[in-house]
């Protein structure tokens, strides 16, 4: 009985604890004030465009007015290095608040530090700041940035245009603008309306030409504000928990227990149970008990045990998932967004091709998987190095809830081998 009451199920392996590198007023070990929205947010783009001075000088301006703790370019450069499943990533982690809402911003040195931050998640980005040199224009990073955004599912970026100070013709900075504008469109992103900020970040953070200077970085707090929405929260979308135990209880019937990943239940209403290798069924939730009491509810990030109506412990497994009815669907196929481990980052040692076999684990779930190549992809006979990041469609040996946007882990003899974002699901 005793394990049916536990509280918390997370895999040691997932569990990712980020530190911060500093606090503005509210500090994230203390008890957090939610006063205002929250948003996360980054700079991303081309390397030497001025992601970290920019960070710097945003702490800096905001500062000035008690929003934040001011970090000066170097405490922000050498970040720490966080563990996010076996892999080890530098982080900036740096909190901030404007008038309407509370930012907690990621700035990642080194561009391999990026590729998995936006993949294992470690920089979970609502809306990002694609950084752009005025003296350079677009280059392969910022657009390889704004690919990974949108397939992390970034719906919308600002775009800052940096180094003006070093830029005389006005002709130029046009065209960068229009060059972005051109780019975002490509990428998905909404192109016509995205809003353009031009200025100078080391001028900001050195306190002269206002104009281009502090001015810009005001302007650019604003555009997040207004552009980037705020997420809505997962209490407002329907039920959704990945079952972690199965639990039979003599006299009552099938307990399910796990931790509600989204939305609202209640005693009483119908629920659907999916994926996985047994049939997926209609029920009813005859109640609900957390810590040994009964609850009315169960919200996302509630971990209760559920008892099902006329159901049989074999007919639900870990790994299914409990959802309101319609509001999930299980997928035997996928293209995915795939990060392959380092030696060093306890990955494999070798390069894998073609049909490679390893194992997908998903919320609860583990299943085997194929790895193929998209059919974009011409050269079927190529090799995947550790280390490398890879577009691959995903073959399961059953269906399983899979969302655009869900992120997994590629396990192969008891070691992690990749780490990967779903960016496409199929229907059979
Ligand atoms: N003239 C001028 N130089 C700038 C400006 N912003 C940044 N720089 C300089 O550009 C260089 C790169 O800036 P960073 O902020 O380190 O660039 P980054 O994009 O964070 O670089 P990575 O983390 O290596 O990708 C530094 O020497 C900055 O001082 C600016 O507005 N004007």
């Amino acid at each position: 009985m005793d394990a049916y009451f536990r509280t918390h199920f997370v895999l040691p392996e997932l569990e990712f604890s980020s530190r911060h590198v500093s606090a503005s007023k509210v500090r994230f070990a203390a008890t957090f004030t939610r006063n205002k929205p929250h948003v996360n947010i980054g700079t991303i783009g081309h390397v030497d465009h001025g992601k970290t001075t920019l960070t710097a000088a945003i702490t800096k301006i905001l500062s000035e007015k008690g929003d934040a703790k001011f970090l000066d370019y170097s405490s922000i450069d050498k970040a720490p290095e966080e563990k996010a499943r076996g892999i080890t990533i530098s982080t900036a982690h740096v909190e901030y608040e404007t008038d309407k809402r509370h930012y907690s911003h990621v700035d990642c040195p080194g561009h391999q530090d990026y590729i998995k931050n936006m993949i294992t998640g470690a920089a979970q980005m609502d809306g990002a700041i694609i950084v752009v040199a005025a003296t350079d224009g677009s280059m392969p990073q910022t657009r390889e940035h704004l690919l990974l955004a949108r397939q992390v599912g970034v719906q919308k970026v600002v775009v800052y245009v940096n180094k003006v100070d070093q830029v005389d013709d006005k002709e130029m900075l046009e065209l960068v603008e229009m060059e972005m504008r051109d780019l975002l469109t490509e990428y998905g992103f909404d192109g016509e309306h995205t809003p353009v900020i031009f200025g100078s970040a080391l001028m900001a953070l050195q306190g002269k030409e206002d104009k281009i200077g502090k001015k810009s970085v005001l302007k650019l707090l604003d555009a997040i504000d207004s552009w980037i929405p705020t997420p809505k929260r997962d209490l407002e979308k329907p039920f959704m928990m990945p079952i972690d135990e199965v639990f039979s209880i003599s006299g009552r019937g099938t307990v399910v227990s796990g931790t509600v990943e989204r939305g609202i239940l209640k005693p009483g209403q119908e629920i659907e149970v999916l994926g996985g290798k047994e049939k997926p069924l209609k029920t009813t939730v005859t109640s609900i008990e957390m810590y040994h009491k009964s609850l009315g509810e169960a919200e996302a990030g509630d971990t209760p045990g559920i008892l099902l109506r006329g159901v049989k412990k074999d007919q639900v497994t870990r790994g299914m998932v409990l959802a309101e009815p319609g509001s999930c669907k299980a997928y035997q196929k996928c293209l995915a967004s795939i990060y392959i481990l380092t030696k060093e980052e306890g990955g494999r040692h070798t390069p894998f091709g073609e049909n490679y076999r390893p194992q997908m684990y998903l919320r609860t779930s583990n299943v085997n998987v194929t790895l193929k190549f998209p059919s974009t992809e011409k050269d079927h006979s190529k090799q995947v190095m550790p280390g490398d990041n890879v577009e691959m469609v995903l073959e399961l040996l059953y269906p399983i809830v899979m969302e655009h946007g869900q992120r997994f882990n590629l396990r192969e003899s008891g070691k992690t081998v990749g780490t990967g974002m779903i960016t496409r699901v199929y229907d059979k």
